[in-house]
């Protein structure tokens, strides 16, 4: 099998090294100067443990497809359809992606879709680079067949992903995993926002609140941190690797690169959106996703609002 992951930043970079690790045949798809970096010096992977380049072929776009070619989505989700223009759509597609919204798109054009939830904390440092911090292991990926169901696919990609550095699983439900993310990941927006400003998570806290309502009431059905906690136990411990600070999450890092979009819509969006289609106001997710878009569009810094100015706009929006 051939593990073509495109988007290596990252989530994808570091997926694709551990796969090449394990002994599979990988292609990482990727852009501009990422592109001619990976072409040229190979990836560079800094983990807690140590750090490697890994010689892996790279594509900037579309290849010829073989017979036991798997796709592995690993972009940001508003990248998601254009990402997989020109791909043969007989090809199956996992999407290691957080938001609960890619899969579905997918299907539109691919029959064979899986979801994974990735508990993969990394960071795209520059063109060619890529750091996980978890250790021993680099990340916890949950895979199944989506819309629901384990497969011999789902299995045989849980397997190679678990053959080196990662942990790979098999769950019926993968979507509840997935809702469970998404209520962490309604963080996002909040640590890009104002970064970790002390008390910020008293915001995130409501807004997540806000959420578990919504989700309960429309009968979709999420795994707790508690059940995550429990499968990851001291499997991805997150350290901070000597010489390299953090930062921040992933939508922080698209801040930080001035890429000129966020992720927000299908995160806090996700929640606005079915909030929306439920007749339920969100107002907390609603402020997030507006501010975190216009901070991506304007080129903000991360971490440059004020948490008492983004307090204000939650409070304004929910006295409305
Ligand atoms: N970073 C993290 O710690 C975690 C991230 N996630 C999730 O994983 C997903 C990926 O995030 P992350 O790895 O951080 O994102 P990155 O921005 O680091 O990586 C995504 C990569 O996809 C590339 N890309 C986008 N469109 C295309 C295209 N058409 N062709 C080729 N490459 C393309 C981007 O290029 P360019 O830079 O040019 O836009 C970028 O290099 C997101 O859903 C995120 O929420 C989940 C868990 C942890
Ligand atoms: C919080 C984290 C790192 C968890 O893996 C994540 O999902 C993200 O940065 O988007």
């Amino acid at each position: 099998m051939r593990y073509i992951v495109i988007g290596a930043g990252a989530v994808g970079g570091t997926i694709g090294a551990r796969l090449h690790q394990g002994g599979h045949d990988v292609l990482l798809v990727a852009r501009g100067a990422h592109y001619e970096a990976l072409k040229r010096d190979g990836l560079r992977l800094i983990t807690p443990e140590s750090t490697e380049t890994l010689d892996i072929p790279a594509a900037d776009g579309p290849v010829p497809a073989r017979d036991d070619d798997v796709l592995i989505l690993a972009t940001k989700s508003q990248d998601t359809v254009s990402a997989l223009a020109g791909w043969p759509s007989d090809l199956p597609v996992a999407c290691a992606q957080n938001g609960v919204a890619n899969e579905r798109m997918v299907l539109r054009r691919f029959d064979r879709v899986y979801g994974i939830c990735v508990w993969l904390p990394a960071q795209h440092l520059e063109p060619g680079v890529v750091a996980a911090h978890g250790h021993p292991y680099s990340g916890l990926l949950h895979v199944g067949r989506y819309p629901q169901g384990v497969d011999d696919l789902a299995e045989r990609i849980a397997g190679d992903l678990g053959k080196h550095g990662l942990v790979g699983l098999t769950q019926t439900d993968v979507m509840r995993w997935k809702h469970g993310k998404l209520l962490s990941n309604l963080g996002n927006a909040v640590e890009a926002l104002v970064g970790h400003a002390p008390g910020r998570e008293k915001v995130v806290e409501v807004a997540r609140a806000e959420a578990r309502a919504l989700l309960d009431r429309a009968g979709i059905a999420y795994s707790t941190p508690e059940e995550e906690a429990s499968l990851r136990g001291h499997q991805v411990d997150v350290r901070h690797i000597e010489g390299i600070a953090r930062g921040g999450g992933s939508s922080w890092q698209s801040l930080a690169r001035g890429s000129g979009s966020i992720e927000a819509d299908y995160l806090n969006g996700e929640i606005v959106l079915l909030g929306r289609l439920h007749g339920v106001p969100t107002p907390v997710n609603e402020v997030l996703r507006r501010e975190a878009n216009t901070f991506a569009q304007e080129k903000r810094p991360p971490g440059s609002m004020p948490l008492e100015t983004l307090q204000a706009l939650i409070d304004g929006r929910c006295a409305a």
